[in-house]
């Protein structure tokens, strides 16, 4: 991957061995005129492949702003972003779903499972989606949820689950259908300080054992510990990037 920073060129090329995330200018407003807010002023970074990278900033600095546009959610006033290798302003909102369907895990706040569906089957909802085998389903389900600890819980329901089992279930949803990029915006916010460690360990070790990048918004100055790197965001701006060993 080249090291230029012209905007559609080499640095977005599609050779799929680059970084997982490359972020070049990106700006993101909301409203117009006096009223708007400048959500992101030209943030540019990497995110590479394999490693667990944590984004840190206060309420308000555009963290979620960041992870929309990262995961496909959102488009950008201006500058470029590809990930794994494919430069997103090219794919037009069928290629936006499939990303996000087949290449990309969330994980949110609020875990985001269905109800009324056991742990077993919310796990699997990413895999019906994109109508994999029913067989095939079965066994990636059950095999998710022993990798999360929860192989004795798969028949529960979210409310009959902790918040730290639910988070748990949400993790092993987002690795269902084999994703590049995990995305998770404050998957501990709702959690105490020690299940919040215990799942951020468990995204941890996820990372290593499933081969994938992951991409965490956080203002738990515990947690960041944990990751490979560490980018800052301060009032739309990257100001830090703590490279591994500099902590
Ligand atoms: N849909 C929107 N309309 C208008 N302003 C918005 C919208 N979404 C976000 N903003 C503003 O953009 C800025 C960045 O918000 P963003 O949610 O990205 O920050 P954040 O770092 O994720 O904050 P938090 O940690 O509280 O979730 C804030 O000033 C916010 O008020």
């Amino acid at each position: 991957m080249s090291e230029s920073t012209e905007a559609g060129t080499a640095v977005l090329d599609q050779d799929g061995g680059g970084p997982m995330v490359v972020a070049r200018d990106l700006r993101r407003s909301y409203g117009t005129g006096a009223a708007a807010v400048h959500a992101l002023r030209g943030v540019s970074f990497e995110v590479p492949r394999g490693e667990l990278v944590a984004l840190k900033g206060r309420s308000g600095s555009g963290k979620t702003t960041l992870l929309n546009l990262v995961g496909g959610l959102d488009e950008p006033d201006g500058g470029r972003i590809a990930v794994d290798g494919q430069d997103l302003s090219g794919l037009g909102e069928n290629g936006l779903l499939e990303l996000r369907r087949d290449r990309i895990g969330f994980i949110f706040q609020s875990f985001g499972l269905i109800p009324i569906l056991s742990a077993a089957e919310n796990v699997g909802v990413p895999m019906r989606l994109r109508k994999a085998d029913p067989r095939e389903r079965e066994e990636r389900v059950e095999l998710l949820l022993a990798l999360v600890g929860l192989a004795d819980h798969a028949e529960q329901r979210p409310g009959e689950l902790s918040g730290g089992q639910q988070q748990r279930v949400a993790i092993a949803r987002a690795l269902a259908n084999r994703p590049a990029l995990l995305i998770a915006d404050e998957p501990t916010g709702q959690l105490d300080a020690e299940t919040g460690l215990a799942v951020m360990e468990l995204l941890r070790a996820v990372v290593r054992s499933e081969h994938v990048t992951a991409l965490v918004a956080t203002h738990d100055a515990t947690l960041l510990g944990l990751a490979d790197r560490v980018l800052e965001l301060r009032d739309g701006e990257i100001t830090e990037i703590t490279e591994p060993g500099e902590r």
